[in-house]
């Protein structure tokens, strides 16, 4: 092991997310898994391991616990797990003010595609008329609609804000309760839970006479890793806080 060697603790380690990561962080030559733990452990296993990072791949009941954890203790922080709202991101903000040293990312999706998908999709949001979105999820999943489908609608209402679009054109007047699906921004969002699906989700932009789809397919959680090990490598070199994995890369948008 180096100095420069990444001391990593994943938490939700036997979760269909956590023991993934728990595999690509072993096969990881940069990297040494220390800890890995579930829901009970304590986080002070992670402190206790000599880690310097964590990854939460955990519940939104518990991952701003395991994050504030963290950056209190000057780890940086690899997060997953949904739930990471408004105003949970603000409390973060602030403790991160006392913490200027630690580095947080929390990618809503770490898959690559999804992360382009969405960022073409914000940029092609205010050239139509209509936008909406349907994600398509496995059927153990707690959270509706997903991180991923609710930073998408953040995203594209920004953009089309930003460009002066009104809202989607829609006569609605009777509707059985969620019929036109979650109001995320101005954006309708669409929550399928499906037996044999994955991590699916598609953005329609529609104008008069056309219309353009942006879809993006995670068949196997090994789609993910690639983002968790980028997030692994880059965070400590970005104190503070980066929403979105596209914070990451170069999409030059
Ligand atoms: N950003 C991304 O690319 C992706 C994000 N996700 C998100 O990651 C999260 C996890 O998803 P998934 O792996 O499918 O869910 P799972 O339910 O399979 O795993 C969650 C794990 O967290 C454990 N856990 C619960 N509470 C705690 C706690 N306090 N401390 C440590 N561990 C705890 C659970 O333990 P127990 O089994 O005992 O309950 C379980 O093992 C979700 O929010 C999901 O939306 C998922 C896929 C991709
Ligand atoms: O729970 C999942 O499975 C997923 N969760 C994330 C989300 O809510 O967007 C990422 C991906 O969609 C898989």
């Amino acid at each position: 092991m180096s100095a420069h060697t990444i001391r990593v603790a994943v938490l939700g380690a036997g979760g269909r997310m956590g023991s993934e990561a728990v595999k690509a962080v072993e096969s990881a030559e940069d990297m040494e898994l220390v800890a890995a733990l579930g829901r009970s452990d304590s986080f002070q296993q992670a402190i206790d391991s000599g880690a310097t990072h964590v990854v939460d791949l955990t519940v939104p009941d518990a991952t701003v616990d395991n994050v504030h954890g963290a950056v209190a203790n000057g780890l940086h922080s690899v997060v997953g797990t949904t739930g990471w709202d408004a105003s949970r991101l603000e409390a973060l903000r602030g403790l991160l003010e006392e913490h200027p040293e630690a580095g947080v990312l929390i990618a809503p999706n770490f898959a690559l595609g999804s992360v382009l998908a969405s960022a073409f999709a914000a940029k092609a949001a205010q050239y139509f008329e209509s936008a909406e979105i349907v994600e398509l999820h496995h059927p153990n999943k707690v959270d509706a609609p997903s991180g991923t489908a609710v930073r998408t609608a953040e995203l594209m209402a920004g953009a089309r804000q930003a460009a002066g679009v009104g809202p989607s054109p829609d006569a609605t007047q009777q509707e059985v309760e969620g019929a036109r699906g979650a109001d995320i921004d101005g954006i309708r969002v669409h929550s399928v839970r499906l037996r044999g699906l994955v991590a699916h989700q598609e953005v329609l932009l529609g104008s008069a006479g056309e219309q353009l789809t942006f879809r993006h397919d995670s068949f196997d959680r090994a789609s993910f890793m690639p983002g968790v090990l980028l997030g692994l490598r880059t965070v400590a070199q970005r104190p503070g806080l980066t929403h979105g994995l596209d914070g990451y890369l170069d999409l030059g948008l």
